[in-house]
């Protein structure tokens, strides 16, 4: 099986901090991989290298067999990767139904002039865009809350409105930033059935950044530990749970 994302090599300088160092890590389609670490090992930083926010110092990123190190994270988007962000980041003067539509423009055919005269195509591209918004609303039950507008939504539901949204963008991809951060257990435990829902129904990858242990250890197929932006251990969550030097560097935080 070939991977569907091969990162090497990876450096993030800012001035004379390292915040990454030579970070190496693949994924395979399907997979839920997690990277884990210590707070400022470096995590944020490599999914903001990796989705174009920022262009790496140094290092090669490979995604569906593309070079997409420095690409704009526009272009990374549509290639099929895309991410949320450690604090939720809405259109929260727009309506829940409206977030998911304008996250499908690349696909719908809504352009001006189609628009104007409401071509066959127009009007097809609009009902499937409806469709496949409902459709993810339905999935974490939001249906009821459609028409209000995001910023009306409680903390959970707005994280929950974030994952669909990006799933409305049809991406291979979803890369998740520390998502169930500020959720109450009961929550969590719906996100964890979420995350392997789309891994196991949707066909998506999962890239997931998170310091519930709990959760990464439940639901990972393989981990990533960095410390201090270098690689620190990789494995499967039982190999990682049992590392020394993973115990050592979380033990060493506190
Ligand atoms: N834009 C920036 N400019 C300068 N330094 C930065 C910038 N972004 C991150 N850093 C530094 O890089 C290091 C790694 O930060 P990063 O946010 O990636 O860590 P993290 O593992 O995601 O932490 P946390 O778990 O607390 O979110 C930190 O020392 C941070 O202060």
């Amino acid at each position: 099986m070939s991977a569907l994302l091969t990162v090497s090599d990876l450096s993030m300088r800012f001035g004379g901090l390292v915040a990454v160092d030579q970070v190496a890590l693949s994924l395979q389609e399907r997979q839920i991989v997690s990277i884990i670490g210590p707070n400022g090992a470096g995590k944020t930083t490599i999914f903001n290298c990796l989705s174009g926010f920022y262009r790496p110092s140094n290092g090669q990123v490979q995604f569906k067999g593309h070079a997409i190190a420095g690409m704009p994270g526009f272009k990374i988007a549509r290639l099929g990767m895309v991410r949320t962000f450690q604090h939720v980041r809405l259109f929260k003067e727009m309506t829940v139904l409206e977030n998911l539509l304008v996250a499908q423009h690349h696909h719908l055919n809504t352009g001006f002039l189609a628009g104007l005269f409401k071509t066959p195509n127009f009007r097809r591209s609009e009902r499937e865009g409806l469709a496949l918004a409902h459709y993810w609303l339905e999935k974490v039950r939001l249906t009821e809350f459609a028409n209000r507008t995001a910023d009306n939504l409680s903390y959970g539901q707005q994280r929950r409105l974030e994952i669909v949204r990006c799933m409305a963008a049809r991406p291979q991809l979803l890369m998740l930033d520390e998502p169930a951060a500020g959720l109450n257990p009961n929550e969590t435990h719906e996100l964890n059935g979420l995350i392997r829902d789309l891994r196991d129904n949707e066909g998506v990858s999962i890239l997931l950044i998170e310091h519930d242990m709990k959760l990464v250890m439940g639901i990972s197929d393989y981990i990533y530990v960095v410390n201090q932006g270098r690689p620190l251990a990789e494995g499967t969550p039982e190999q990682v749970r049992n590392n020394t030097e993973v115990i050592k560097a979380y033990l060493g935080e506190s």
